[in-house]
């Protein structure tokens, strides 16, 4: 209670500051000018007569292993250091404030966390966390931060498009009409419709309710099943209907989507018997992480025609082995754990981290931290 108190305090106290202290930012989303917006410091350079803080950079390609345009961004607030410049200069280690981890590259050990003295925050870019051993990080005093907001519309994108992609056979019909045979031409080609089937979602965070609010306007049922329950207001704005027990949403739907955080708790949280409790007609939709499905077991349903198809952003590892039996099933699409690369989203990515990392280096509330339970 009083803890709840002294945050509503601190909050009040801090929005008057910001207030007073920020004449103008931009909301990172809309563009929309304003005075003491929730997202505050992304589109605000930090003054050029301070030393910007260095930041360690760690992603995949390019110089900084980021887009140019988003390392561009990061360059008006941070002075960037490649993992590369750090490893031939001692002297740079202590400069180090803080990490930008580009989405789910597993960069962070405790080697380099010892040679960081002064590390304050890891910024994730993305949601998904579990490239990061969280318990180690804190047991460093330092914070970890995710971008949440940011990936939540695209991976959203992406669940529909796989979920309708492989209701009309997309791919099969793709190589068909590219394919030197016509022969086969459209011939008892059949794919289901999605409108008015049931949807079920496991996992109702940002990017769950996003799917949601999509599926609603294609007229489908929608079941969840969540740890906690949604407010009643927001079940009814998408029509969802809360279902306490996972087995009933495996049992009724026609669609499965997967959109949890993998945890020691959803690793192969679908297994065999959760695939057997599936439709014979339904299809498995994964676009989260690769781990939360048991691969075996769901490479063994789809051959014995327990479940109808698959359709994946993720799988374990990433990219699967080019002989894994998964890439050689029609009843399979495969993508490469596209959900959050369009440009928007790892631009709002880049953003949402930025503001998540300076209000940790300026003891000021921190938008999206991670804690470790
Ligand atoms: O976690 C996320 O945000 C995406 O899956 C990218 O890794």
């Amino acid at each position: 209670m009083f803890r709840c108190k002294a945050f509503h305090l601190a909050k009040i106290y801090w929005f008057k500051w910001a207030k007073k202290n920020i004449t103008c930012v931009q909301h990172y989303k809309t563009g929309q000018k304003s005075t003491g917006g929730r997202l505050l410091s992304a589109y605000q350079p930090m003054s050029m007569e301070k030393e910007r803080p260095s930041m360690l950079i760690s992603g995949i390609g390019g110089t900084f292993g980021v887009l140019e345009s988003h390392a561009e961004f990061l360059k008006k607030h941070f002075n960037l250091i490649t993992m590369k410049e750090l490893q031939k200069s001692k002297e740079l280690h202590e400069k180090i404030t803080s990490v930008f981890v580009l989405e789910c590259l597993p960069v962070i050990d405790q080697e380099l966390l010892e040679i960081l003295p002064n590390l304050k925050v890891i910024g994730n870019s993305g949601v998904g966390v579990n490239h990061l051993n969280l318990k180690l990080i804190s047991s460093f005093g330092v914070k970890v931060t995710n971008t949440p907001h940011a990936v939540s519309d695209s991976t959203a994108d992406i669940g529909m498009a796989l979920m309708l992609a492989s209701a009309r056979r997309l791919v099969e019909g793709c190589y068909l009409a590219t394919s030197p045979d016509t022969t086969h031409f459209a011939v008892n080609w059949l794919g289901v419709e999605v409108s008015r089937a049931t949807l079920g979602i496991i996992g109702m965070g940002n990017i769950g309710y996003k799917v949601a609010k999509r599926a609603k306007a294609f007229d489908m049922k929608i079941l969840y099943h969540n740890r906690n329950r949604r407010k009643e207001e927001e079940e009814q704005e998408v029509g969802a209907v809360y279902c306490k027990n996972i087995d009933d949403v495996l049992r009724q739907s026609d669609f499965v989507m997967l959109v949890v955080n993998l945890t020691s708790e959803t690793h192969n949280l679908i297994g065999k018997r959760e695939l057997e409790l599936m439709k014979p007609t339904a299809t498995l939709i994964n676009i989260c992480r690769g781990a939360v499905v048991d691969q075996d077991a769901l490479v063994e349903a789809l051959q014995n025609k327990v479940i109808k198809a698959a359709a994946l952003d993720v799988t374990y590892p990433e990219p699967l082995p080019r002989d894994h039996l998964l890439l050689q099933m029609k009843n399979v699409i495969i993508t490469p754990h596209i959900g959050t690369a369009t440009d928007q989203a790892l631009r709002m990515m880049t953003e949402e981290a930025v503001e998540n990392i300076l209000a940790v280096l300026n003891n000021l509330p921190v938008p999206s931290e991670v804690i470790s339970k």
